[in-house]
């Protein structure tokens, strides 16, 4: 299975589970982020969202080149980029606090998948990074328009972008991004984490997250992420982008 879904005591847990391709995004993970929404939204007893990826090397490496790379024009891009954008700010509104348990390297759309949640929790061997200017592409699934809302300084949130390199969990930490650092076991760093948050009521936390969402939408954040979306898809076509997708896939071989 590409993806799992479980309930544990108010913990809906979602895992990524494709090690091989460092947790890449495939169209079945999409599918599976699908799931995750509707099984919320149809399950008053959740308390919290966690999204996650299996094993220790990486969170999730974005989307899979060796897939997305057969899409070639604007007009092939635009779809599987405009899913996963929608997919990402149904987890980013859903009516829970969402925690990204950064279990290891998160770029490209992993840092996207990561900033969209309200909470990053991430280990200290993590390097997480919005890659793709690497690639000649931006951000295509709203992790630009999140960074810019979410990060405390506007000049670091731009900076980051435009260096398109991945930086260690203490620098993610001093910029703002990462809302906690931990150094061992990620299932302890949730408990404790969300320990003190258990004792509050649930009612309270979805109050707290509506006022969040009511912010997002006054802002028409949506509106937002689907001119990223559109901006993303036109520099797709170019050969830049391609050449380099195509130097990432052969390196090595
Ligand atoms: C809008 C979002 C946007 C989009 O979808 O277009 C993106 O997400 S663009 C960014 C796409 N992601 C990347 O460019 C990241 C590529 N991966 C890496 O930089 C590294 O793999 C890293 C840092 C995640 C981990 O490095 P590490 O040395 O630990 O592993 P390897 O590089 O040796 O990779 C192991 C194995 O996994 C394959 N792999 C890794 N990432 C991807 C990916 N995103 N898509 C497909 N396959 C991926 C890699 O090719 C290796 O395969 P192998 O057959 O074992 O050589």
């Amino acid at each position: 299975m590409p993806f799992t879904l479980n309930l544990e005591d108010t913990v809906m847990k979602f895992t990524i589970n494709r090690p091989q391709v460092r947790n890449a995004i495939n169209l079945d993970v999409i599918v599976g982020f699908e799931k995750l929404v509707s099984a919320v939204h149809n399950d008053s007893s959740v308390k919290f969202v966690v999204i996650t990826g299996v094993g220790e090397d990486a969170f999730c490496s974005g989307g899979d080149l060796s897939i997305f790379h057969g899409l070639h024009t604007a007009k092939d891009a635009f779809p599987m980029l405009d899913r996963m954008a929608t997919v990402l700010y149904n987890i980013a509104t859903l009516p829970v606090p969402v925690i990204a348990l950064v279990n290891g390297h998160a770029v490209g759309g992993g840092c996207e998948i990561a900033t969209a949640c309200d909470y990053r929790l991430v280990s200290s061997r993590a390097k997480c990074g919005f890659i793709q200017g690497s690639l000649a592409i931006t951000s295509g699934w709203g992790g630009g328009t999140y960074l810019f809302e979410k990060l405390p300084r506007q000049d670091l949130a731009l900076q980051m972008l435009s260096q398109a390199k991945p930086l260690s969990a203490t620098a993610m930490l001093n910029n703002g991004w990462a809302t906690q650092v931990y150094e061992d076991d990620k299932d302890q760093a949730l408990e404790t984490f969300i320990a003190e948050m258990k004792k509050v009521e649930a009612s309270v936390h979805r109050a707290y997250k509506q006022m969040l969402i009511r912010k997002w939408t006054g802002q028409n954040l949506l509106n937002q992420i689907r001119e990223e979306v559109k901006t993303c898809s036109l520099l797709w076509e170019a050969d830049e982008h391609h050449q380099a997708v195509q130097k990432f896939l052969t390196k090595r071989k």
